[in-house]
């Protein structure tokens, strides 16, 4: 691939400012998923190796906390300008190893880029309190303090942008991490990491280590030293890491799968609509915790919203991500295609109204139509389960008393989204839905000051915002009892 940067083509770990080989030669080949081409060969660490990358984060960790606000911010300020600096280059990685298309790839590694800034900046604001005393003559207050070592769990769907989202604010805050990205995109981590040695980061602030997934995953998270985890991936993994955890009471916080409805009222501007639905739905290839998986279409409108929307869906162009034309990349696997092809035939086989695509893409390999089934039900698969593919389910609604239960009958709570230009519609549907982010009339929500994450099996704690700061913080209180004061 050519780069402007060769040196951001990594195929190394980065552990205590060193590029490391695993011990014993271990290495897993990454594919394009768009040909199933190899990219390259990555090390996979041992136990060993990856419990050397929590060492250098703990040794790292004593002066990294003691460094002024100012030297912290401005280091993490250069980062993320080398960041923006090369993003054409980050782009064609993470869309190499990624799929998604360029301008989505670059989108995400703005994105990526916008969160370290932001935390350097907020950072000044990790204020303690003054706490008016029930103790005579002591003095009270507390204190924001870094936890320490924070291990970062990262998914492949947003390969550059769940890292910074993560590892700023810990970074901000004063902890040091070591990031485990997913093995099938890790050059995006590899070169975050270049860059962070770039902008001068010490040895053993910022790690980044591969390994086989669940040994990887417990070496980090049952070590006693690592004092925070932050996970990002699906709700059965989330709650292997949560057990992990329990062991030492760390603090986790998990970004998990979601279920997303999309209200349509019929009072919506309907081409809109049909836009927010392309878009909610089909961004990633629908591989995205947020998509709407659940189109709710309010009946008046119901049958003139599947025209329009069947129209637009088919004029979306597939193929590699490469492409500039091309708004659909390929699926992550083939196990991913297996399941949107199951998935499609049991929502046919239980009478959805099959009006777009359907069937595995002409280009082959991990390639989709992009698909829209009409009148799903509850019963089927495309409706209950998490579906991280380009295929969209809609269904009717009568009231909006319906709409608010179907839209709640999940056992996920991350996203949700309203169509509807009315306002006595719109704020009690904003309250009465069980997911923990509400978009209406639009699908772009998510950023750098705004904080992500859900509710119900869709995760604790949020990203992003100053709530993201909560997991990588403790709150340490302290009472000064001035000489010869008594409590009485
Ligand atoms: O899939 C997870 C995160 C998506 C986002 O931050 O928009």
């Amino acid at each position: 691939m050519p780069l402007d940067h060769p040196l951001l083509f990594k195929s190394l770990c980065y552990v205590d400012g060193h590029w490391l080989h695993s011990d014993d030669g271990a290495s897993i080949a990454v594919h394009n998923p768009a040909d199933q081409s190899v990219i390259g060969h990555v090390p996979m660490l041992g136990e060993r190796q990856i419990t050397a990358a929590v060492d250098s984060a703990q040794r790292a960790f004593a002066n990294w906390r003691e460094q002024s606000l100012e030297n912290r911010a401005a280091l993490l300020r250069r980062w993320a300008e080398l960041i923006l600096q090369h993003q054409e280059d980050l782009a064609r990685i993470l869309s190499q190893e990624q799929g998604k298309p360029l301008a989505e790839a670059r989108g995400e590694i703005r994105y990526a880029a916008s969160f370290i800034p932001w935390f350097a900046e907020e950072a000044r604001r990790l204020y303690g309190q003054t706490i008016p005393s029930h103790i005579p003559g002591a003095q009270l207050g507390t204190l924001k303090e870094p936890v320490g070592v924070c291990a970062l769990l990262t998914p492949w769907n947003f390969p550059s942008a769940m890292i910074t989202r993560k590892a700023a604010a810990a970074l901000a805050a004063g902890c040091t991490v070591v990031v485990k990205p997913a093995h099938e995109t890790p050059y995006s981590a590899f070169a975050l990491a270049q860059l962070a040695e770039e902008a001068g980061m010490p040895a053993g602030v910022f790690n980044v280590v591969l390994g086989e997934p669940q040994m990887a995953m417990e070496t980090l998270v049952k070590d006693a030293r690592v004092r925070s985890v932050s996970f990002t991936g699906s709700t059965r993994v989330g709650k292997l890491v949560l057990q992990a955890a329990a062991e030492d009471v760390k603090k986790v916080a998990l970004e998990l799968g979601g279920n997303a409805p999309l209200i349509v009222c019929a009072d919506a501007d309907l081409d809109h609509a049909v836009q927010v639905a392309l878009d909610a739905k089909f961004q990633t290839s629908g591989q995205d915790c947020c998509a709407a998986n659940r189109i709710l279409v309010e009946r008046p409108v119901y049958e003139e919203f599947l025209q329009r929307f069947a129209k637009a869906v088919r004029g979306l162009r597939v193929g590699p991500g490469h492409d500039e034309r091309n708004q659909i990349g390929p699926l992550m696997h083939q196990a991913a295609l297996d399941a949107t092809a199951a998935r499609v035939a049991d929502a046919i086989e239980q009478g959805a109204r099959l009006l777009a695509g359907g069937e595995p893409h002409a280009l082959g390999g991990w390639f989709w139509q992009p698909t829209l089934l009409a009148d799903v039900t509850d019963a089927m698969r495309i409706y209950c389960e998490e579906n991280f593919a380009p295929i969209a389910g809609v269904r009717a609604f009568d009231t909006l008393d319906q709409a608010v239960a179907m839209a709640n009958d999940t056992e996920y709570g991350l996203a949700a989204y309203i169509c509807s230009n009315r306002v006595d519609v719109v704020h009690p549907l904003i309250r009465r839905l069980d997911h923990a982010m509400v978009a209406v009339n639009g699908t772009k929500f998510t950023g750098h000051p705004i904080p992500f994450g859900g509710m119900k099996a869709s995760g604790l704690g949020r990203e992003g915002g100053t709530e993201g700061f909560e997991p990588f913080v403790e709150t340490k209180y302290f009472c000064i009892h001035h000489q010869g004061q008594r409590y009485s």
